[in-house]
Parts: C-alpha cells; sequence; structure tokens
C-alpha cells in the first residue's frame, strides 16, 4: 500500500485501499454486489471503492486512529467492477467484507453497516443494494424461520398442493363481529388461512382484542366444520414490543396456529417476534408493508432478494414475495429468484433470476413465499407453474369480491387449485391446457364457473419496473 496513505487530508478512497481487484474474497466474508451511478466525473472504481470505505471503516479524510487497528482487516474490499450492459453510467460494484465487521445474528448490525450511510453519498447519483453472499459462518449465527414449510406442512397436516388463503376486505372499517364472519365463511368455503391486512391493528372502529376473539370464533367453527385445521393470521403490529407481546400472547392463548407481522416494525422487532415465536410453536407471518418505497426502482435501494435473504435469516415463516400475474410490481424472472432464495437449501448464481452469488443456507428452514395481490382462480394454472407447491396463494377481492358470497368465492378457488393439482399429478401439460382444465372443473362447480365469468379477463399486464439486466426470453403472462 502507498505511503501516501498517511498524507493528512483528503485522499481518494480507491488511494485509501478500498479498491482492491487483486483481492480473492475468502469463503468467510460477506460479499455484497451494489449497482453504482457515479456522478459525472468520478471514476466507477473510485465510487465503489468509496461505497466500500463508507459501509466499513473509512471516513472522508484520513485518520491517524487506523493505525492502532489492523486496518486492512476490517477495509471493506471493492474487488470487482462491471458496467451494467445497455447502461451508459451504471456499474456492478463487487465488495468483501471480513465477517469480524459484523456482530453475530443482528441483522440491524449487518445493515448499519451496509445501507448504513451510503446511500446518501453526494458522489454517487443513485445507488442499489442488488444481492448479497451470507457465508455460512454467519448464517449459523441466526435462528432462522421459527418453524420452515416443512414443519408448517406438518402442523397444519397438509401436503402436496399451495396453501389457500384470503386477506379481509375492505381494509378497514368492519366491526370485529363482521370481520369475525368473514373470516368463518372463507375458511368453511375451502382456505386455508385468512389474513388481517396489513393496516388492521387496533384501531378505533375494531380494537385487537376483540378481533381476535371474534376471528378465533370464526377459526374454531370453521375447523369443526371441515375437519380441517385453519389459521387467520392475527396481525400483532403495534407501535411497541411490550403491545406486541401482550398480542401474541393472547393470540396463542386463544389457541391460534399462527401470528403476523408487518415489516415497518423494523429488523430488532422481527428477530424477537421470530424467537417468541419458535418458543411458542405458533407460525409467524410477515407482510412486507413499505418495502416498495426502496425495492421497486431499478436505480437506487434495495432490490427485495436482499429483504428476501434478511427476513430468512430473522426467522419468519412466511414472506410476501409477489405473484408474477397479480396487481402489483413482480417480474417473472426476478419472482423465480427470491421464490428460490427463500426456499432452496442450495441457491445457484443465475442472472437470468437476477441473482448474482451462490447462497448456501446449511439447512436453514425455507421461509414460505406469499402470493398475494390482484390474483383469481382464473390464474391457477399460471400460479402453480411460476410459484410451484411450497407457496401460499392468497386471494383477498379473488374471495370476498365473488358474486355469491364469500364462502363460494372460497370454493371456487380451492376447486380450481385441485384440479390443477390433479391435472399436474396425472403429468398433462397444465400450464398450456389451463383454461379447458379450469372450464371443466367448473361443469361440476359452479361456484368456479361464476368466479371465471367474473374474473376470468381480468388480467395486470403492465411492464415492469424491477427486471434482471440479463433477460432469458421475454415471458408474457
Ligand atoms: O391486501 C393485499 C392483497 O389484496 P387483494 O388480494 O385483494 O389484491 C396485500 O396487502 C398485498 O397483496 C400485498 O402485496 P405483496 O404481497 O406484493 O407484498
Ligand atoms: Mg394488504
Amino acid at each position: 500500500m502507498s505511503s501516501d496513505r498517511w498524507s493528512a487530508g483528503v485522499i481518494p478512497y480507491a488511494e485509501m485501499g478500498y479498491w482492491r481487484p487483486d483481492y480473492q474474497p475468502k469463503d468467510s466474508d460477506i460479499l455484497a454486489a451494489f449497482r453504482i451511478t457515479p456522478q459525472q466525473g468520478v471514476p466507477p472504481e473510485e465510487a465503489g471503492a468509496a461505497v466500500a470505505g463508507e459501509s466499513s471503516t473509512a471516513t472522508w479524510t484520513v485518520v491517524w486512529t487506523d493505525r492502532l487497528t489492523s486496518y486492512e482487516n476490517y477495509q471493506g474490499k471493492c474487488y470487482r467492477v462491471e458496467p451494467v450492459p445497455g447502461q451508459d453510467n451504471q456499474f456492478i460494484a463487487y465488495i468483501a467484507y471480513d465477517l469480524d465487521l459484523f456482530e453475530e445474528g443482528s441483522i440491524a448490525n449487518l445493515t448499519s453497516s451496509i445501507i448504513g450511510n451510503v446511500f446518501g453519498f453526494k458522489a454517487l447519483k443513485a445507488l442499489r443494494l442488488e444481492d448479497m453472499r451470507i457465508p455460512t459462518h454467519y448464517v449459523k449465527t441466526f435462528q432462522g424461520p421459527a418453524h420452515g414449510i416443512v414443519m408448517e406442512r406438518e402442523y397444519l397436516g397438509k401436503f402436496g398442493r399451495p396453501l389457500l388463503g384470503a386477506t379481509v376486505k375492505p381494509k378497514l372499517g368492519l366491526s370485529a363481529r363482521n370481520y369475525g364472519r368473514v373470516v368463518y365463511e372463507a375458511l368453511r368455503g375451502g382456505l386455508d388461512f385468512t389474513k388481517d391486512d396489513e393496516n388492521i391493528n387496533s384501531q378505533p372502529f375494531m380494537r385487537w382484542r376483540d378481533r381476535f376473539l371474534y376471528c378465533m370464533e370464526g377459526v374454531n367453527r370453521a375447523q369443526a366444520a371441515t375437519g380441517e385445521i385453519k389459521g387467520h393470521y392475527l396481525n400483532v403490529t403495534a407501535g411497541t414490543m411490550e403491545d406486541m407481546y401482550e398480542r401474541a400472547e393472547f393470540a396463542k392463548e386463544l389457541g391460534s396456529v399462527i401470528v403476523m407481522i408487518d415489516l415497518t416494525i423494523g429488523y430488532t422487532a422481527i428477530q424477537s417476534m421470530a424467537k417468541w415465536a419458535r418458543a411458542n410453536g405458533v407460525l409467524l407471518h410477515l407482510h412486507r408493508a413499505g418495502h416498495s418505497t426502496y425495492t421497486r426502482q431499478k436505480s437506487h435501494g434495495v432490490n427485495f432478494r436482499v429483504i428476501a435473504k434478511w427476513m430468512r435469516l430473522a426467522g419468519v415463516d412466511h414472506i410476501h414475495a409477489g405473484t408474477v400475474v397479480g396487481k402489483l410490481e413482480g417480474d417473472p424472472n426476478s419472482v423465480r429468484g427470491y421464490y428460490d432464495t427463500l426456499r432452496l437449501d442450495k441457491v445457484e448464481a443465475d442472472p437470468v433470476k437476477g441473482l448474482f452469488f451462490d447462497q448456501e443456507w446449511a439447512s436453514m428452514p425455507g421461509t414460505m413465499p406469499v402470493a398475494s395481490g390482484g390474483i383469481h382462480a382464473g390464474q391457477m394454472h399460471q400460479l402453480l407453474h411460476y410459484l410451484g407447491e411450497d407457496s401460499i396463494l392468497q386471494f383477498g377481492g379473488g374471495t370476498i369480491g365473488h358474486p355469491m358470497g364469500i364462502a363460494a368465492g372460497a370454493t371456487a378457488n380451492r376447486v380450481a387449485l385441485e384440479a390443477m393439482i390433479k391435472a399436474r399429478n396425472e403429468g398433462r401439460d397444465y400450464l398450456a391446457e389451463g383454461p379447458d382444465i379450469l372450464r371443466s372443473a367448473a361443469k361440476h362447480s359452479r361456484e368456479l364457473d361464476i368466479a371465471l365469468s367474473t374474473w376470468g379477463d381480468i388480467t395486470f399486464t403492465y411492464e415492469s419496473t424491477d427486471t434482471p439486466d440479463v433477460v432469458e426470453t421475454p415471458v408474457s403472462v
């Protein structure tokens, strides 16, 4: 390293040792891929070095106290910068961080480094964290999903098909008793779960305790009517940890198999609830409320695949991860990448799916991805094809908006799903034959017939904002 490093004043980050094209990342390093858009006149290597510096040890000027540390170990090292195909001023900067920089088992600590200050850097026009490689050394310091996909299926006694759910609508305003009726109708009609919406917490029109009581009455009656285990995601999101624990304890006391939290509660609160969920044998559902404020734009923010990784480490059993075909953002290839990240034990780097690194989960259980937002029974073949069997398909409007009522909406979804699973198990090309499979199932189900005639033509075909840079073949849905 040049002795100029110790000249007083401001010297480029690259010369301070944060640009290290010779560096070979270690197996135990935490790796990050950032999309950088430098300001005019800032060389990409300097921009990458600045991100490496500010997200690890550096400040804007030389400090003599570096000499009191083994600073070369603690420095983040930008080891590669590549131009993004088709973009004249975007680069992917790869940065390696030594494991020593991070506290074990803390998403808060990991993120305070990696996304702490760097996104406000004046020398960058925009910055996006595209992906991270979490070494197994660090994976093993996290609890991971409170129960995981396998255990959830065993608790529920439900195998071989996606699970079905519905978000109670309208989002706000129902009284506790009317709310409980929606839960009952949807569950007895054939769904496995119903769900509080992200913004249902404890408002004046329906306090949490009343909601919990009426929802659990609905769950219990539906279980008795169908002989199946049913659940309602009781949203315990609240202003303080104490309130969340109180609500979760009450949910458990009433026999709920699942509670729910919103991403807005913060990483530490999520990890605390995951610990609680494992200790108490209650499944933990996470709604990614708020994520699009920073995940959606391609040049700035944090890609959802990184949030998915952090949340699997943090320990949630369910996470909303996109539908491909529904009303909200979700490019098919990117969504495949998120689902792989959440479910597989070993995920291979794949630029088509936007996955920059191999990721080993070292037997950490999987998190169940939840598809929710503008989906309906007429899309069942596509949902099964894109999202696979270990997923939860959630139809809010697509259950509660059924002209024959809520239970009929639920039945339409269940019949459509079972017809599709049967076709798949018989080896049919269910994606191509999907509409026919649904139409013949509808001959025996008036509920499905009406669902198809009401929503069959509804599609949300808009261009995706967030797509991987390398696209296999354009997929039309
Ligand atoms: O209320 C809904 C869906 O309602 P509906 O089924 O009536 O459209 C969920 O909050 C969103 O799907 C969340 O989005 P995401 O799952 O993408 O985070
Ligand atoms: Mg919602």
